[in-house]
């Protein structure tokens, strides 16, 4: 449903170049919703305003439902106006709402369509539908001022969706809200996702986000998109940044010669006394340094970190037997942790 190739957007700032975006390939399915992630500066919001040429891309192309955008922009009045028609197909959302107080909500609502030149009645029944949509139908007439944060945000998502789109970009929507609004927001996407078949762009910096309705995520890093696919590829992925981060667990081996594994758990396996097993299989002691259950991309997971007596050349063959049990096991490499907790804390101090 939307394809980069090749993207890169370059800014002259002060006489000098930023590169935003530094070649990024993305590939969001239809009807599904897709999480883009990154630290502040990775170039999310260069990417999303990229996807409906709010931003026009210096380099790549961007296809959104079968229509290369790129080529139509900037290519005359015909081609301006196939633009138009193809961008009032991708709806909207903004972190800070961009309402305007002068207009009512359903004003508000009706401002997309009064653009696309829809008559007045029609502007109105639909703004109505939306609004009931959105669960805001009795507020038709209040202005965005006498609205809570939560509120403007549905007003924001009924207008982006006036003009009957396929694709809904959403740049940071819940990042101004309470964690209780953002539920029900994150909840209300996810509706819409269902119900319309909507498909969903969403940047975020909040795992959590990802955790509670995204299908697919991708990691960006200095304009760069360094992993992506669906959440359960990536929770399989050994090493995956977005996996770890998703679903962390902690804890540092107890003493040198030992080997630290983080187990994760996953329908069936879940159930099956496997630790129990090892222990009395090899005579070994197995210490949990950390575990954790949650539920990620709806699916009940489960992962756990533990410390086996000796070093990994010693515990090849029990290592074995938990991956034959199905289960994904990630060595982990505790000098490897520790420079990563080390950059972690010198990106924060940034
Ligand atoms: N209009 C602009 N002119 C010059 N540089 C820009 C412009 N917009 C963004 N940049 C630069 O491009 C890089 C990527 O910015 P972008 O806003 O896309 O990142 P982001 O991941 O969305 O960050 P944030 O989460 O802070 O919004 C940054 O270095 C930023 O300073």
């Amino acid at each position: 449903m939307i394809t980069t190739s090749g993207l890169t957007k370059v800014y002259q700032s002060r006489g000098r170049e930023v590169t935003a975006l530094d070649g990024v390939d993305l590939h969001v399915r239809e009807g599904e919703v897709f999480g883009v992630l990154g630290q502040s500066g990775a170039g999310k919001s260069s990417l999303i305003r990229c996807v409906n040429l709010l931003e026009r891309p210096t380099t790549g192309i961007v296809t959104v439902d079968g229509v290369d955008l790129t080529a139509l922009a900037g290519r005359g009045r015909r081609a301006g106006k196939e633009l138009r028609r193809a961008r009032s197909r991708i709806g909207m959302v903004f972190q800070h709402f961009n309402l305007l107080s002068s207009r009512t909500v359903q004003d508000n609502v009706e401002l997309p369509l009064e653009i696309l030149g829809v008559s007045g009645r029609e502007r109105r029944t639909r703004a109505l539908e939306l609004l009931d949509l959105v669960g805001l139908a009795d507020k038709a007439n209040a202005y965005p001022g006498q609205l809570s944060g939560g509120q403007k945000q549905r007003v924001g998502i009924a207008r982006a969706l006036a003009g009957n789109p396929k694709v809904l970009l959403s740049d940071e929507a819940t990042s101004a809200l309470d964690p209780e609004t953002t539920r029900s927001i994150l909840q209300l996407l996810r509706d819409l996702n269902q119900e319309l078949g909507l498909t969903v762009l969403l940047i975020t910096h909040e795992m959590d986000v990802v955790k509670t309705v995204c299908d697919s995520a991708a990691l960006m890093k200095k304009g760069r998109v360094v992993e992506s696919g669906t959440v359960s590829e990536l929770l399989a992925t050994p090493g995956s940044e977005l996996a770890a981060e998703l679903f962390p667990v902690s804890g540092l081996a107890s003493g040198p010669d030992r080997t630290v594994l983080d187990v994760t758990f996953r329908g069936e396996a879940a159930t099956q006394p496997v630790i129990s097993q090892l222990s009395r299989t090899y005579n070994i002691d197995i210490s949990i340094l950390g575990a954790a259950m949650d539920t990620v991309g709806g699916r009940q997971i489960g992962r756990m970190r533990i410390e086996l007596p000796g070093r990994y050349e010693e515990n090849v063959v029990p290592v074995g037997f938990l991956r034959e049990q199905g289960l994904q096991v990630d060595v982990v490499d505790d000098a490897a942790e520790v420079v990563a907790e080390a950059e972690l804390i010198k990106d924060g101090a940034q």
